[in-house]
């Protein structure tokens, strides 16, 4: 992972940023740098309100002064900007690396444009390098975890620190080893429909656009 590249990537996609807007902040440490400069935005007078993905990201907002506003009280979001762990052709994605997922997939099934910004060891031919995130109930972990076994899927229970990670909900992820997916639209919908599963990470027609930092060049892969 390249921090230049990252910061490349971020320093372009808040270019789409326009006055007045409603701004989704993602998660992690490509989003980072772009929290960082709407940050500075807001400092030189850019008036937006932002959603963060995160409560880590509405706390680094919150210490950038950057104005909240609550999801409830909007109906659609302008513009997101957040990272992604892995993104192929068809800008599919699998993300929830920092655990964010279903905040960040909930703010973008309500985005108009989605920017996903990567540096370049993110882009893949094939998805599945990276073990897909599902978020579980903790009641169901084990029950799902069978279920994800038969997909052909090795779920294994994420800890931090020698404990059970917990999400911003407070429910479990399962770290999902499918081996490189063939299909990760086909997978999304089996996904979906696993009692017990709050969300996965893969985010299957939900970016507008990708923006990759590689060396000192960014490029834009858009649908
Ligand atoms: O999905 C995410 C958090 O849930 C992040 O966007 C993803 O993990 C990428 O993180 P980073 O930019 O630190 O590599």
């Amino acid at each position: 992972m390249n921090e230049q590249e990252k910061k490349n990537a971020a320093l372009k996609a808040v270019t789409y940023i326009k006055e007045g807007q409603i701004i989704g902040l993602g998660t992690g440490s490509t989003a980072y740098f772009a929290i960082q400069s709407v940050g500075e935005m807001v400092k030189e007078g850019l008036t937006i309100k932002a959603i963060p993905t995160s409560e880590e990201t509405k706390k680094m907002a919150a210490a950038l002064a950057i104005p909240l506003a609550d999801i409830n009280e909007v109906t659609a979001i302008d513009i997101t900007i957040d990272g992604a762990d892995e993104f192929d052709s068809k800008l599919q994605l699998i993300k929830g690396g920092g655990g964010a997922l279903l905040r960040e997939k909930i703010v973008a099934s309500i985005t108009q444009q989605q920017i996903i910004i990567a540096d370049s060891s993110k882009q893949v031919e094939k998805l599945g390098a990276f073990k897909v995130p599902v978020e579980v109930i903790p009641f169901a972990s084990n029950a799902v975890a069978r279920k994800l076994s038969a997909l052909n899927g090795r779920a294994v229970l994420r800890n931090r620190n020698g404990q059970v990670y917990l999400t911003d909900q407070h429910n479990y992820i399962l770290d999902v080893d499918f081996g490189l997916i063939d299909d990760p639209a086909a997978l999304a919908k089996e996904l979906d429909h696993i009692t017990g599963v709050v969300e996965h990470g893969l985010f299957i027609d939900l970016a507008s656009m990708v923006i990759c930092g590689k060396g000192n060049v960014v490029t834009i892969y858009q649908r």
